[in-house]
């Protein structure tokens, strides 16, 4: 089904792209036909005739030369800036100095003093500031909020994550794979990865554990692969492992170690629960142990799974003799927001959802209350850095925009 096209209001955001990016048709430009009050009026490129062929692909009006041509458009009233991760910093600066509001992609910035210095930008404590976002997009779907009200983070024991992408899909010259643009997994399936432990246990690492990278050929300062354990507040674990070059886990190992990884495995968190004593008082000992799986996190509109799991088991009251042990389990789907008045479609991608919520900051409506704040951006890059230091790699370098 093709999403239907919705009829703009006077007062629509004019969004301007900065860059022919491979995202952007999926994080923004598809989005916003749904959207009554977003407009993608205009691209910007640093190559004229690629915009050009962008624009016409994809119905953009305006097509500016320069990233600065874009500022300076005055018909401009928001930015999104899917540029490679060590652009982000200067051009959410100039944006937010130029007066637009910022959708800005994940990672905010390459490290964390790009990232206090920009979130602490005098003018967003100004009366009126622009709003500036880093596109977590996946922590505003419904499916993500619901599974976070399953569970306290303070009764986690452990939570694992994993994110893996198959070896080819990304071309070893890709953005992703580049030390000066701010490359690496980490930075890139990484920084979701880490984002869902923070979610989870409501709490920052108070520790990493360890981290492992598996090095890049080509550049022993990018991690093609990261694997890193964190201790959270009560020495619950967190880990991730997260492969933007993933091979193996086929049939026949000895012949098929080194093809690439198509099937290791969609996105998924497990959060497992401390035990809990659930007994009465005359009856045996009652013991459960909780289990949380969301499977394909990151893109749940097109299918995702939610598992509960319950292992019970029953102890006579002071005996070690198991009496009976049984686990019990149950789904959970969820396309949209489940309560009465809450906006969204079943359809609707982690970015359309995204979407809607940045038009409710700037139009300044109360919205489903999602959102992602200074601090937090802030705290996951300062998170970002300290697993980069645990691994012994250099943090990704700073901008010399920097002010
Ligand atoms: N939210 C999500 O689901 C996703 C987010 N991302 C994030 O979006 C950003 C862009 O990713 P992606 O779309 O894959 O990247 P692309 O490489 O497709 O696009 C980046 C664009 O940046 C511009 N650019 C400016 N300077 C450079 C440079 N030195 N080298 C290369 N490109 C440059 C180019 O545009 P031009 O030449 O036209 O000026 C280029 O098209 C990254 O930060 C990534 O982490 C990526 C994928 C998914
Ligand atoms: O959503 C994503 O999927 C592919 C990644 O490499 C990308 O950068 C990320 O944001």
């Amino acid at each position: 089904m093709s999403p239907p096209v919705a009829p703009k209001k006077e007062n629509a955001i004019r969004f301007g792209l900065f860059g022919a990016s491979w995202i952007a048709p999926n994080a923004i430009i598809g989005p916003s036909r749904s959207h009554p009050e977003v407009i993608v009026a205009a691209i910007a490129s640093r190559d004229k005739s690629k915009a050009q062929a962008y624009a016409k692909k994809h119905g953009i009006p305006i097509v500016h030369d320069s990233y600065e041509a874009l500022l300076a458009d005055s018909t401009i009233t928001a930015v999104y800036i899917p540029l490679p991760n060590g652009l982000h910093y200067e051009w959410a600066v100039k944006s937010l100095k130029a007066g637009k509001h910022v959708l800005l992609e994940k990672p905010s910035t390459s490290n964390a003093i790009e990232a206090a210095s920009l979130f602490n930008l005098p003018l967003l404590s100004s009366p009126d500031p622009p709003v500036l976002l880093e596109a977590f997009h996946y922590r505003f779907h419904p499916a993500w909020q619901t599974f976070l009200s399953l569970f306290d983070g303070s009764d986690i024991a452990s939570a694992t994550v994993s994110q893996y992408l198959f070896a080819g899909f990304f071309p070893l010259d890709d953005i992703r794979f580049n030390y000066s643009l701010a490359g690496g997994t980490l930075m890139d399936f990484g920084t979701y990865a880490l984002s869902t432990l923070r979610q989870v246990f409501r709490a920052e690492p108070v520790s990493v554990i360890s981290a492992e990278p598996r090095k890049a050929a080509a550049d022993d300062r990018i991690d093609e692969a990261m694997r890193a354990t964190y201790e959270f507040p009560g020495g619950a674990k967190g880990s991730i492992e997260v492969d933007l070059q993933a091979r193996g886990g086929l049939p026949l190992p000895w012949l098929t170690a080194y093809w690439p990884g198509y099937f290791k495995g969609l996105p998924t968190i497990t959060v497992k629960l401390k035990e809990q004593d659930i007994s009465d008082s005359e009856g045996p000992s009652h013991v459960v142990q909780r289990a949380f799986v969301f499977t394909n996190y990151m893109m749940p509109t097109h299918w995702h799974r939610i598992e509960i799991i319950e292992q019970h088991t029953l102890h006579p009251p002071r005996g070690e003799k198991l009496i009976k042990k049984w686990t019990e389990k149950k789904t959970v789907k969820v396309y949209r927001w489940l309560e009465e008045g809450q906006v969204g479609e079943e359809w609707w991608s982690t970015y359309r959802y995204q979407l809607e919520e940045f038009v409710n900051r700037v139009k300044k409506r109360e919205g489903s209350g999602v959102w992602i704040d200074s601090k937090d951006s802030i705290k996951q890059l300062e998170m970002i850095d300290a697993t980069y230091l645990k691994a012994g790699l250099p943090l990704r370098p700073t901008s010399t925009a920097l002010e």
